[in-house]
């Protein structure tokens, strides 16, 4: 635990140091305060005033300084858990904008956001309101002890011995309700999920599901959340009650041994000293249980923030993408693929098997193939959203491994399905891909993509707000703004993953207008979908079940009659379908 929370510090380190220091010397000195009892109650209960003056004046003195240093070790605390906020989410940023794309699953994107927000406050809490107590609750009944070793052996034995059993305890019972925690955080993370799901998915929702059904899933997830939250409390209450009972027993132990000590000198030599010794112990006694129980009060905020660190954990052990030591740039556009195996992960099939192609600089390669057969992961390979698990992608000779990640990013435009409005202007999300642009860049760009049209028809033109993830404008203006985006970054390589279903034909029609464009100043990869992009296209390639099954021009594959003949001629049928006039009055022909 405190290893992951020393990792979160990284160069904020020595102030937890100092930290630690001073919660330590607050501990002593509270132990020694405590301590000074003693020679105070020995003069006074021996009826020596004068002599007890001295060590009344020590132990007032003792209390202002404890007050006192209490409040700079609670400060020293708030500034570490400022730290940990501060320099943690940072560090966690940093890490996760490293990690390859596709760590970014649903699940994982919950867990970050959850981890970021509630649990990186659990943990900066814990110095200044939970480490300050516990470590003084641990050091102060140490030195208590040694008092206590003084004044009589048998009772500091027994409280020694004592230790290692409640720390025992303590550990069996924080690991008794551990499990609980961790299934109540997985619980926890994954209603959120649903929770964000169900907000962004209320159409398809209440389309698919009905009034009620819409709210099912998110239902399941909190009955679960509620049935792990159920079982942590119980647990947590068990393993609290299991604490302050070891803590009341150690303290019944050591009553019995001061009592037994003086039953022993009430049958022999009981002298004014041994009594004095004897109630005076007991009294350290008493005060050495009451830090004791408040380590045993915090043992389920330890845990709950160990929970919280084994997820951050979690995150910071998941492996960014290697950069290289000594970077290399390409020599020129083009694309190769060696032998290509790739999996997404251990134990998941293969989704290219033996993948060898190259793709000459300035061509227009298009990529076809049955939904599922690797076509985008392919593409994705290209920009390593992953690394390859066997054999090597090149980029102008250069493998893309070798290459930093912001030089392999620059050289590659992507116009994927998937695209992402932030929120913000339409200038602003063109803008991104490049920020420096100049205005006539933006134009440009606007006009090859179609986006000029978009702004001709809104009041407040580029300056139009897309809204959250692009809200406000439909599936085929995000994609010309997204196209607009990737032109004005103006790379040598434009990967193009065409959409089948969320263009009109009038943005179809846009993209075909870029690629045609293009063809012949970038390298482009286009996973196509329409017969007219495939016909633009230097060179085939069909993919099957993850491996190349044709290639070549387009004349060399329709002469061929294998697999892009079959693709020609289910399009074909399919642009066979039209609506007619009849079709309106409710038939197709
Ligand atoms: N992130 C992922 N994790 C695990 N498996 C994945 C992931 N993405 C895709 N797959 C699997 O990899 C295989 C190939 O998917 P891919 O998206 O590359 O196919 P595709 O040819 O582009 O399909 P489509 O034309 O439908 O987009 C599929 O079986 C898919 O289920």
């Amino acid at each position: 635990m405190l290893k992951m929370f020393i990792q979160l510090l990284g160069k904020d380190l020595a102030l937890f140091r100092r930290y630690v220091y001073m919660a330590l010397i607050y501990g002593v000195l509270c132990g020694l305060t405590v301590t000074v009892l003693v020679p105070i109650l020995t003069q006074l209960l021996s009826g020596n005033l004068p002599a007890a003056v001295p060590w009344l004046v020590v132990l007032l003195i003792g209390i202002a300084t404890c007050w006192g240093l209490r409040r700079y070790v609670e400060q020293a605390g708030v500034r570490v858990g400022v730290a940990v906020l501060q320099g943690g989410r940072h560090r966690l940023g940093e890490h996760v904008a490293r990690l390859p794309v596709g760590w970014f699953t649903p699940s994982n994107t919950a867990r970050l956001s959850h981890v970021a927000t509630q649990g990186m406050m659990a943990v900066a809490q814990l110095p200044a309101h939970v480490f300050t107590p516990v470590i003084t609750g641990v050091v102060a009944p140490v030195i208590i002890i040694i008092a206590l070793f003084v004044l009589h052996g048998p009772l500091g034995l027994t409280a020694l011995v004592a230790l290692p059993l409640l720390a025992g305890v303590f550990f069996l019972t924080t690991k008794l309700a551990r499990r609980a925690d961790n299934a109540f955080q997985r619980h926890f993370a994954d209603t959120s999920q649903r929770v964000v799901e169900f907000a962004q998915a209320q159409s398809v929702l209440r389309a698919f599901s009905g009034e009620s059904g819409s709210t099912r899933f998110l239902e399941k997830a909190v009955a679960k959340q509620h049935r792990s939250g159920v079982r942590l409390a119980c647990l947590s209450a068990l393993s609290a009650l299991l604490n302050a009972w070891t803590v009341q027993v150690v303290f019944a132990v050591l009553l019995v041994v001061a009592m037994l000590g003086m039953n022993i000198h009430l049958g022999g030599t009981l002298t004014e000293e041994n009594i004095i010794g004897a109630t005076i112990a007991l009294l350290l006694v008493s005060r050495l249980i009451d830090p004791l129980l408040e380590v045993a009060n915090y043992g389920e905020v330890l845990r709950s923030a160990r929970g919280q660190l084994d997820e951050i954990h979690h995150i910071l052990s998941a492996t960014p993408l290697p950069e290289p030591r000594a970077p290399r740039s390409p020599c020129s556009a083009a694309i190769e693929l060696r032998d290509v195996h790739f999996r997404y992960a251990p134990r998941e099939p293969a989704v290219l098997n033996s993948v060898s192609l190259y793709i000459a600089p300035g061509s227009m390669t298009a990529l076809i193939g049955e939904s599922g057969s690797g076509k985008t992961t392919l593409a994705r390979l290209i920009a390593r959203f992953f690394d390859v698990e066997r054999g090597s992608i090149l980029i102008g000779d250069v493998d893309v491994r070798q290459m930093s990640s912001v030089h392999l990013a620059s050289q590659i435009s992507q116009i994927f399905q998937d695209n992402y409005l932030f929120t913000g202007s339409i200038a602003d999300n063109i803008r991104i891909g490049k920020p420096d642009a100049s205005d006539a860049e933006m134009t440009e760009a606007a006009h090859q993509a179609g986006v000029s049209e978009i702004i001709e028809r809104l009041p407040q033109g580029i300056d139009t707000q897309v809204g959250e993830g692009g809200a406000r404008l439909s599936g085929g203006e995000r994609q010309r703004i997204a196209i607009a985006r990737a032109l004005i970054k103006n790379s040598p390589i434009l990967l193009v993953d065409e959409a089948t279903a969320a263009l009109d034909a009038e943005n179809q029609a846009a993209i075909a207008e870029v690629l045609a464009q293009l063809r012949g100043h970038r390298t482009i990869l286009v996973i196509a979908h329409q017969l007219s992009t495939v016909a633009m296209a230097d060179q085939i390639v069909v993919l099957d079940g993850g491996q190349i099954v044709e290639q070549g021009s387009p004349e060399q594959l329709r002469a061929s009659q294998g697999r892009y003949a079959q693709f020609l001629s289910q399009r074909q049928a399919a642009k066979g379908w039209r609506i007619t006039q009849d079709d309106a009055d409710g038939a197709c022909s």
